[in-house]
């Protein structure tokens, strides 16, 4: 599908159809596909149409439900952002997954253990619609972030676009710097953001936080991210920002984190423990879609079903 056509040009090539939930976790949103009940393949580009905002259904992300992949967990999660990159860990996204699957009926257990590209993360379904999410044990080695340093500080000088800024440099599975600012609302977020998510220090690329910090257990937070560019709200970028700000010295164990879509609760004990976050997940509408002609669930040649990645 070219950039210039929409989905209804599509509409004459009768390829499958795609059922899907639109969800979203503080302004955060998503397409949420259950590709265990229906055959489900959508490469880069069609990813990149279905994220746009006019010409397709418009989304910061897209959540893909599989089967375990792993003797121990219920689900493999799989995260696309809207510029169609596959990623490791989408915080917002996580506690989405949780209600879909027992929306569907895929499970009814309260905690799911979902398996993501960088490992095995536990979701936990509370009350009203509220989510709590192991998210792991964050990681500050620069190559695992990755982030170009001879060595591990809580703070680098980055030089980008003629100044030299401060930030500081984690992955939550995925790869965050994270940038002290006195308020949010006056951040450079739309000059620094997109820069730095694609600074050569990143060679992952990286979700950019812009983190204000009001006393020790309450801060404010704007994210530019890696393939969306900047969100309503951004779970793994609270994750980044409550720890960084821990590790600085400015933050305490439990941090309310106040994001322009709503606020999440995030508690980390320090190193080496996991960090967990608190917040809801709403379900909007749900709905399906023809997809063109030649995508969707096709087997491969070999009449082998789509290899599960390992
Ligand atoms: N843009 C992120 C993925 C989504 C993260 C965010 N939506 C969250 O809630 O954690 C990345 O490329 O790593």
């Amino acid at each position: 599908m070219s950039g210039n056509q929409d989905m209804s040009q599509q509409r004459r090539s009768q390829g499958p159809t795609l059922r899907f939930t639109k969800m979203h976790g503080l302004g955060n949103d998503f397409m949420v596909v259950d590709a265990i009940s229906q055959p489900f393949r959508l490469r880069p580009e069609m990813i990149r149409e279905l994220a746009n905002r006019n010409f397709g259904i418009g989304f910061d992300q897209l959540l893909v439900v599989e089967p375990p992949g792993l003797p121990d967990v219920d689900f493999r999660y799989r995260i696309f952002n809207a510029d169609g990159s596959e990623v490791e860990q989408c915080g917002n996204g996580a506690r989405c997954f949780a209600r879909f699957v027992r929306d569907q009926r895929l499970t009814n257990k309260k905690v799911i253990r979902v398996q993501t590209a960088k490992g095995v993360i536990e979701l936990r379904a509370g009350r009203e619609g509220m989510v709590t999410v192991n998210m792991g044990i964050p990681e500050f080695n620069p190559p695992a972030i990755p982030f170009a340093a001879d060595r591990r500080k809580d703070v680098y000088t980055v030089d980008v676009d003629g100044q030299t800024v401060e930030l500081s440099a984690v992955s939550m599975g995925n790869p965050h710097g994270v940038l002290l600012v006195d308020n949010v609302d006056t951040a450079p977020v739309e000059t620094l953001g997109p820069l730095l998510e694609r600074h050569p220090r990143f060679p992952a690329r990286a979700n950019i936080g812009f983190l204000q910090i009001l006393d020790r257990s309450h801060a404010r937070l704007r994210v530019f991210e890696r393939g969306s560019g900047e969100t309503l709200a951004c779970g793994s970028g609270a994750c980044a920002a409550v720890v960084v700000g821990c590790v600085r010295g400015l933050l305490d164990a439990r941090v309310e984190v106040e994001l322009r879509g709503g606020k999440l609760v995030i508690e980390w004990q320090g190193e080496g423990s996991p960090v967990m976050m608190e917040g809801p997940a709403t379900s909007v509408f749900e709905g399906q879609l023809r997809l063109p002609g030649d995508s969707g669930g096709r087997r491969r040649k070999s009449g082998r079903p789509h290899k599960q990645r390992s």
